[in-house]
């Protein structure tokens, strides 16, 4: 119970400066307004909009808010906190997310430009699921850059995982193919593969993306697979641009948001989800293993909202 109190607690500290933007500005909505109209909803709207919860999101909050104040009967702007909390829940809790995953032997396409975290978020997955018994293979598919097969075999090392390619220049799905040969002859658990990430070439993206996928299918057809968008959070709505143009490359199952302790935009993890219908599977909120966190919506809004409750009874 107390790592989970750790857990809820680094989320709350990962969270500090998104609820200094998004809760400070709307609490003082809540308290500046002595009746619920036209302007209160406006006001919060705004904030919400500043806060990167994004245009779709903010208006399917809203509405249901007016919706549950109607109903109620609601008079007091006060009264709305609780109301707009559970509306931002509801939101974010379209969809259950599915972890099983995990336990089917995966696959792992790991996508998302430069600079975003994605090494390091491997290299978190990598450790967390060693950490759980899993053998884990990384396959650094990513050959354009130089550096990146570098750092990926640190955090591999790191991690004890074992690291297949690296090579700079060499063909990623030759990589792929080694990778995937290990990952049956050494009965690994779970096959994570960093690709490039060169969103300004789609045409060589979805080409290369596609050609990996076609191996996988091919000489691995009983892994289950996930292809898993990795975004930093700070980047705020840039983020969501990136998120879409993936989504016309590859098939993506979920999302990572990186560095939500770095950012005030951490609204951008109801945005994402409701513009692209994906959910937000992983959060990062720091640079070590431990800070790669499965996503639980419930928990994302108590962390923001209500971080005094925590009581560490939640999974
Ligand atoms: N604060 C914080 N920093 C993070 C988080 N995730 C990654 N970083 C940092 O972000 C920087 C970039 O991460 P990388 O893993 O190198 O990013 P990348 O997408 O692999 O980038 P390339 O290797 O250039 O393709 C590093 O300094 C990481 O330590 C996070 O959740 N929080």
């Amino acid at each position: 119970m107390s790592e989970e109190k750790g857990f809820f607690g680094r989320l709350v500290e990962g969270l500090n400066k998104t609820r200094d933007n998004i809760v400070s500005g709307m609490d003082s909505v809540f308290g500046g307004f002595s009746s619920i109209d036209d302007d209160f909803y406006e006001e919060l709207e705004e904030v919400m909009i500043m806060g990167d919860l994004g245009v779709t999101a903010t208006y399917d909050i809203l509405d249901d808010l007016k919706e549950k104040v109607k109903e109620r009967h609601i008079k007091n702007p006060a009264d709305c906190r609780e109301l707009l909390i559970e509306s931002i829940r509801d939101q974010m809790s379209v969809g259950a997310v599915e972890y099983e995953f995990e336990e089917m032997n995966p696959v792992i396409m790991v996508v998302g430009v430069n600079g975003v975290g994605k090494t390091t978020t491997i290299g978190k997955l990598a450790g967390q699921y060693h950490a759980q018994g899993k053998r884990v293979i990384v396959a650094a598919a990513d050959t354009f850059r130089a550096a990146a097969g570098e750092q990926l075999k640190e955090w591999a090392d790191r991690a004890h995982a074992e690291l297949i390619g690296g090579q700079e220049g060499s063909d990623p799905a030759a990589v792929v193919y080694d990778a995937v040969a290990a990952a049956k002859a050494r009965h690994a658990d779970i096959l994570l593969c960093d690709t490039a990430g060169r969103l300004h070439n789609k045409k060589n993206l979805m080409e290369e993306l596609r050609k990996m996928n076609r191996i996988i299918d091919r000489e691995y057809p009983e892994a289950c697979r996930e292809t898993l968008v990795v975004l930093d959070a700070t980047t705020g709505q840039n983020a969501l641009q990136q998120a879409k143009e993936f989504k016309e490359v590859a098939d993506i199952t979920g999302i990572i948001l990186t560095k939500m302790d770095g950012t005030a935009k951490g609204g951008i993890a109801v945005a994402v989800q409701a513009e692209l219908g994906i959910p937000v599977k992983y959060i990062g909120v720091g640079e070590k293993m431990e800070d790669l966190q499965r996503f639980d919506p419930d928990q994302f809004v108590k962390a923001l909202f209500t971080p005094e409750e925590e009581d560490g009874e939640k999974e």
